[in-house]
């Protein structure tokens, strides 16, 4: 969307009165005690939407549902098995979550249609549910809670959903209880003819690109996940036992897994991970064992600098043997990439893995400057 005058910081750019939300509460008044208990909103805008489609001429909503996407061919979810495995492990991950979610909500509305039939034109294949799923997915807002007149949290906006996002743009959303209206502020100033962003959230580029099929320049949000490596890391030393004892007292203490790297630092779960899987050797029935564990517990809690000086020495040369692992995974992946033809969806895999290799590139040469990890 396009500014077509000036814009000064403060102003509301986007009206959407409450009569033009589409939400489970304004679709109660067309499906009436229809709907069901087990059909959430997400599942039943996607439905209306689907049927809208089913018969566009009678819905009124035409001109809006032309200007809606034809496919979602961007969107991880639609991707041929070739480039979903190209992606990284944790957006793969994610995808196979969604991927789910999207099945399990077809087979449920599948259900409600069954005992509704009359609300269908013909039968609603799998690709034209998925389709208006994506569309609610990629273009919802989530309304307060608190609001009252908004029973259901989240809802389709027509004209807001055309507002593009960046994550420098600086905006706030709510419901005017006064104008009866959802409104989006804009804190930043426009110029005439300058496209006008919203944000959709402090979201990685892998988030991003799984949850709306795109990424963005220059994201500070982006990490890269390590829990997979560190999960198959060997130790020099590290028996499979005190392997599995180690990462069963991660669980317990609540450090197993969700260990990142940011561009200027290693997150505090992965030290404190690495830290324990360093104590060598590792017999949990050893005094000396107890000992470096009752170090580590007083480590994690702040009350202790280190386990010991050769436990941390050793901490940052097994941080850059997992940089090591993912860079060699960056660098195939960038390979395999820039063999494919160019299309968006390979750009997107090529701009993660980049900013990936980037984010590790700078770990390396922290620890190579022997910088505070
Ligand atoms: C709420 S809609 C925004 C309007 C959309 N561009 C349209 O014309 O219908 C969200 C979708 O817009 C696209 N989008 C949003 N921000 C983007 C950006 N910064 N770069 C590229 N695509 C973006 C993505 O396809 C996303 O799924």
């Amino acid at each position: 969307m396009m500014a077509t005058k000036d814009i000064e910081a403060g102003e509301v750019i986007v009206q959407v009165p409450e009569r033009n939300l589409v939400t489970m509460k304004s679709l109660q008044s067309t499906y009436g005690a229809r709907i069901a208990r087990k059909v959430n909103s997400h599942m039943i805008i996607a439905l209306h939407i689907a049927l809208l489609v089913q018969a566009p001429e009678r819905s009124g909503w035409l001109p809006y549902l032309r200007m809606l996407p034809k496919k979602f061919d961007t969107m991880p979810v639609r991707y041929p098995p070739e480039l979903l495995e190209l992606l990284p492990q944790n957006a793969q991950v994610h995808v196979k979550k969604q991927k789910a979610k999207i099945e399990a909500d077809y087979n449920i509305t599948l259900d409600f249609l069954q005992s509704n039939a009359d609300l269908l034109t013909r039968p609603l294949q799998y690709e034209e549910y998925e389709w208006a799923w994506l569309v609610v997915n990629t273009r919802c807002i989530y309304l307060d809670a608190k609001n009252q007149s908004a029973a259901d949290n989240i809802a389709l906006a027509p004209m807001l959903d055309f507002l593009n996002h960046t994550h420098d743009a600086k905006t706030e959303g709510a419901f005017c209880t006064k104008t009866k209206s959802y409104q989006i502020k804009t804190l930043l100033p426009y110029k005439k003819g300058e496209q006008v962003f919203i944000n959709y959230g402090p979201h990685d580029n892998c988030f991003i690109l799984v949850e709306y099929g795109f990424v963005t320049p220059n994201n500070p949000y982006n990490y890269v996940t390590v829990d997979n490596d560190f999960m198959q890391l060997s130790i020099p030393g590290e028996s499979a036992t005190a392997k599995k004892d180690k990462l069963e007292l991660l669980d317990m203490a609540g450090y197993h897994g969700d260990y990142v790297l940011h561009r200027n630092d290693v997150s505090f779960r992965l030290l404190a991970g690495m830290r324990l899987r360093l104590v060598n050797p590792f017999n949990k029935s050893s005094v000396a064992t107890q000992l470096a564990i009752a170090q580590w517990h007083n480590v994690v809690n702040g009350e202790l600098d280190q386990i010991s000086p050769e436990n941390e020495r050793l901490v940052p040369i097994h941080i850059e043997r997992l940089c090591d692992e993912i860079l060699a995974l960056a660098k195939k992946n960038l390979g395999i990439l820039a063999r494919k033809k160019t299309t968006f969806t390979v750009m997107h895999l090529q701009q993660v893995w980049i900013e990936a290799r980037d984010i590790i590139l700078s770990i390396i040469d922290k620890i190579h400057r022997k910088e505070e990890l």
